[in-house]
């Protein structure tokens, strides 16, 4: 069984009076803990891709298959989203005033069932992304822009859903820190064994994926990488 399966995806985007044709028959197989770029022009559907991945929007034809399932059968979205997706964006919204530890543990009561392990698990995905220990503990306003971010991208990996989807994420941060921070992301994202698809179009980056996607006039071309582990050193 494959992460994501695409099968002669057909998506139209209509406002009344136009209709704009994102892809006329894509097909694409991302096979389970691959690490994906996917890059393209302006408005090529890069977003549009992620969304039809997260049963956001429906394919016009073909099919669209997640682990197996086939997203026009889903009942409740919202549901098999939490179980199965997880959505990095470039919105933040952490607390400014807790520190990295305190908001992965957001939502759990210290002696309550389930605290032991959530905070284990805190502190190892902050320390598997480079938050040092004493950072962990600083409040947020006191740190950088990229350990926010990063914290941030902990809270998603919190979750232990198999795929990530990224939609540009690092746009928020200057270029070194963008890419050192997703770089961070796509090592933690091997380990684990995560399938992880990011939207961008920061070429680094694209070296270090298993992958390479290129979106170009409706269709999705695929370019192997011959050595991502040795970029991502
Ligand atoms: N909900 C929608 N309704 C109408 N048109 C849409 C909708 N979503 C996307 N589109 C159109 O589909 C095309 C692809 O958009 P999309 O945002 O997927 O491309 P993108 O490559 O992510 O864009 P960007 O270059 O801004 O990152 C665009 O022409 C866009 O206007």
């Amino acid at each position: 069984m494959h992460a994501v399966e695409l099968k002669g995806v057909m998506k139209r985007f209509s406002n009344g009076t136009e209709l704009t044709t994102v892809f006329t028959e894509a097909d694409l197989t991302v096979t389970k803990g691959e690490i994906v770029v996917v890059q393209g022009g302006c408005k090529t559907g890069k977003t549009t891709l992620l969304n039809l991945i997260a049963a956001m929007t429906p394919a016009n034809k073909g099919s669209v298959l997640v682990f197996g399932t086939n997203l026009l059968s889903l009942r409740h979205r919202p549901d098999w989203r939490l179980a199965n997706i997880a959505f990095i964006t470039d919105d933040m919204s952490l607390n400014p005033c807790l520190s990295p530890l305190q908001n992965l543990l957001t939502g759990f009561q210290e002696g309550e069932k389930g605290y032991e392990e959530a905070s284990l698990r805190a502190a190892d995905v902050l320390s598997s992304l480079g938050i040092s220990n004493r950072d962990r503990g600083e409040c947020l306003e006191e740190l950088s822009r990229k350990e926010t971010f990063l914290t941030s991208i902990a809270r998603v990996f919190m979750s232990r859903n198999p795929l990530v989807l990224a939609d540009e994420p690092e746009k928020v941060l200057a270029d070194e820190e963008a890419h050192s921070a997703m770089s961070s992301l796509i090592r933690f994202a091997r380990k684990n064994s995560i399938t992880v698809i990011i939207a961008s179009n920061d070429r680094r980056l694209s070296c270090q994926a298993d992958r390479t996607l290129v979106l170009k006039n409706g269709n999705v071309l695929s370019y192997q990488n011959k050595d991502p582990l040795k970029q991502a050193e």
